[in-house]
């Protein structure tokens, strides 16, 4: 939808509220995403001086947010028929697209030159280049293209752990790969998981979800495949440079129960009870906020407790 069909549709306000501004922001999404990026820097084996490694992680914050708010402008007429997302700040008529846009632009190229200045050039460019893959890539290509648009787009929420490390030490080293491989494979399961129990959200808005080109059937089972990779994944990381024995015990009980999730997802049937399914969908979506936050938890303590000559192997 063009912004002048937006436009002539919704009564923008006058004067949008900072909470307005704020919502763009897709705050509690980024919450998770901003603490991937401090364990990335806190993980690094260098010493930060905190004011900047705080201004580090409030710049990749805005420049994550920035590319939530790019992201809904592009997204305003998808977001406008979804039940999920059509009280956003442009369907529900409090900010226009253009200063949406503008806003997101702004922010962004704030968040990457603040970024370069009080950390190193590096940490700037990959910042700059997850916010095109996240808004480019993925919002304006791979979105509406591809029912896989989620399993390429996934790297762009993923990197955040990378600029963290770069932010640290100007360079890049396995170790963040690892946290990379980590996000990257589990954002299938994550959102395939919320695309189940959103019903039929994506069909009505065309968009070429799993869930709406292969069938709900075909998610479960995707779900469950990408669980399983997952939890190879994650358990092997545990012998790598960023595990330990406390991120080994925890990766040990989340991927259990998270496979349990997978399975139980798996097996549920169509023709079952619709409260039941979309009790068991969504609380394996909760699990998996809890299973990243978890894993990259114990990352930290791992990594944290190094100098004192624990943590690691
Ligand atoms: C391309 C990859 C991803 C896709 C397509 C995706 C999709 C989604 C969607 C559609 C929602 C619902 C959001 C809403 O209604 O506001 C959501 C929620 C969430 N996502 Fe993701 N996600 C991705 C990657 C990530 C990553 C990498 C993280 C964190 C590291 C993350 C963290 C969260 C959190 C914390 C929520 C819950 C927000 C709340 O409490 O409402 N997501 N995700
Ligand atoms: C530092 C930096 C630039 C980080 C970017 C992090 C990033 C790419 C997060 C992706 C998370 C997200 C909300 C995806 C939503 O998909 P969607 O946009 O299709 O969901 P929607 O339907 O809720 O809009």
């Amino acid at each position: 939808m063009t912004d002048a069909s937006l436009h002539a549709s919704t009564p923008y306000e006058d004067e949008a509220s900072f909470g307005d501004y704020f919502a763009l922001l897709k705050p509690r999404v980024m919450s998770l995403v901003v603490f991937t990026a401090l364990v990335g820097l806190l993980a690094a084996p260098v010493s930060v001086h905190p004011v900047v490694g705080f201004c580090a992680i409030l710049f990749i914050a805005i420049g994550g947010g920035a590319s939530g708010a790019l992201n809904m402008w592009w997204d305003a007429d998808i977001d406008r028929i979804m039940k999920r997302t059509k009280k956003r700040p442009i369907p529900a008529g409090k900010i226009a697209p253009n200063e949406a846009m503008q806003f997101g632009i702004a922010l962004s190229v704030l968040s990457v030159i603040m970024l370069a200045l009080a950390t190193n050039v590096f940490a700037g460019a990959f910042l700059a280049f997850t916010i095109f893959f996240y808004v480019v890539i993925y919002t304006m290509w791979l979105k509406r293209a591809t029912p896989q648009n989620i399993v390429i787009g996934g790297a762009a929420g993923a990197f955040p752990p990378v600029i963290g490390w770069i932010a640290a030490t100007g360079s890049m080293s396995l170790e963040p790969w690892l946290m990379f491989a980590l996000t990257f494979m589990w954002t299938p399961p994550h959102f395939w998981a919320l695309a189940l129990f959103m019903r039929n959200d994506y069909d009505d808005a065309g968009v070429p979800m799993l869930t709406v080109t292969h069938g709900r059937r075909a998610t479960r089972l995707h779900i469950l495949v990408y669980t399983v990779l997952l939890a190879a994944l994650a358990i092997g990381t545990g012998f790598t440079a960023v595990g330990g024995p406390i991120y080994l015990a925890v990766a040990l009980v989340l991927n259990a129960l998270f496979l349990v999730g997978a399975l139980r997802i798996a097996r549920r049937d169509e023709d079952a009870s619709e409260a039941d399914n979309f009790k068991i969908e969504r609380n394996f979506f909760k699990l998996s906020l809890l299973y990243l936050f978890l894993h990259f938890g114990a990352i930290l303590v791992e990594a944290l407790l190094k100098p004192f000559g624990l943590g690691g192997w």
